[in-house]
């Protein structure tokens, strides 16, 4: 898929790219490209960089709306995938890119200051670490993450970088065409078992609620997307 189709189909689906926005995900896509040359980022067997990687890491764009001004951590950015498109689009809130891999961390880093994007953050560490830390722990409005592992034990980290949430709200309210899904909650980009997945993670005990939004939008044949799916979830949020 070359940029103007990407750029179509997000129209199709109601999300308009205005000239910035365009450039900056042009640069972020050669800048990631670049960088994959010396380190592994995303698989170089892949080709299609726009329909599988920077599509699919806006999909849920289509159909959830999130609160206005949030902190947001993705957890496992790899090459800022999908933080970084979305700090992209989503300039009203401010992102932190976590990977444990020091190697990837400077790639984006570097990435993010040519960009000079200045709603986004790289941060080295696992998470297991870095949410124990008062700068990290309880503070995040959302956790997005893809493709870094198991559903229960990405519950068992965003619980711990997730805010408490102190006036309990409706998790999800759900229009025709949009879901609302308010502060506190986890994205998670899936494939494979999600059923099985879900009924792990709902075994820590950490999880109250839970949707699973199908990425059928407008023009989604177009890449093949199999069984990948967006989990979100509702976690039982405490002061940790
Ligand atoms: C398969 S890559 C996916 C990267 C990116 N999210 C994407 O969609 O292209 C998984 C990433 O998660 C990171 N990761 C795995 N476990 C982690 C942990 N416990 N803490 C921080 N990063 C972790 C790895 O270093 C790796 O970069």
């Amino acid at each position: 898929m070359e940029f103007e189709e990407f750029r179509e189909i997000c129209k199709l689906n109601g999300l308009e790219i205005d000239e910035a926005k365009a450039r900056l995900l042009q640069s972020y896509v050669s800048l990631l490209i670049d960088w994959n040359r010396k380190i592994n980022l995303i698989s170089r067997k892949e080709s299609d960089i726009w329909g599988r990687h920077i599509l699919h890491s806006i999909s849920p764009l289509f159909k959830i709306e999130i609160e206005s001004s949030s902190l947001i951590l993705d957890l496992g950015t790899g090459g800022g995938l999908p933080g970084i498109p979305w700090a992209i689009l989503k300039q009203d809130s401010n992102f932190i890119l976590l990977d444990g891999t020091l190697k990837k961390v400077e790639a984006v880093s570097d990435i993010i200051k040519k960009l000079g994007l200045e709603n986004a953050k790289a941060v080295w560490g696992r998470a297991e670490e870095i949410s124990k830390l008062n700068e990290y722990r309880n503070r995040f409005d959302y956790v997005i993450c893809r493709a870094v592992g198991e559903l229960k034990k990405v519950v068992k980290w965003s619980v711990k970088f997730l805010k408490p949430e102190i006036f309990p709200k409706k998790f999800l309210e759900k229009t025709e065409s949009k879901f609302y899904l308010h502060s506190c909650s986890l994205i998670a980009f899936k494939g494979g078992d999600v059923e099985r997945e879900i009924n792990d993670a709902f075994k820590t005990s950490l999880v109250s609620e839970v949707d699973v939004v199908e990425l059928n939008f407008l023009g989604f044949e177009r890449i093949n997307l199999e069984d990948k799916k967006v989990v979100l979830m509702k976690l039982t949020t405490k002061k940790v």
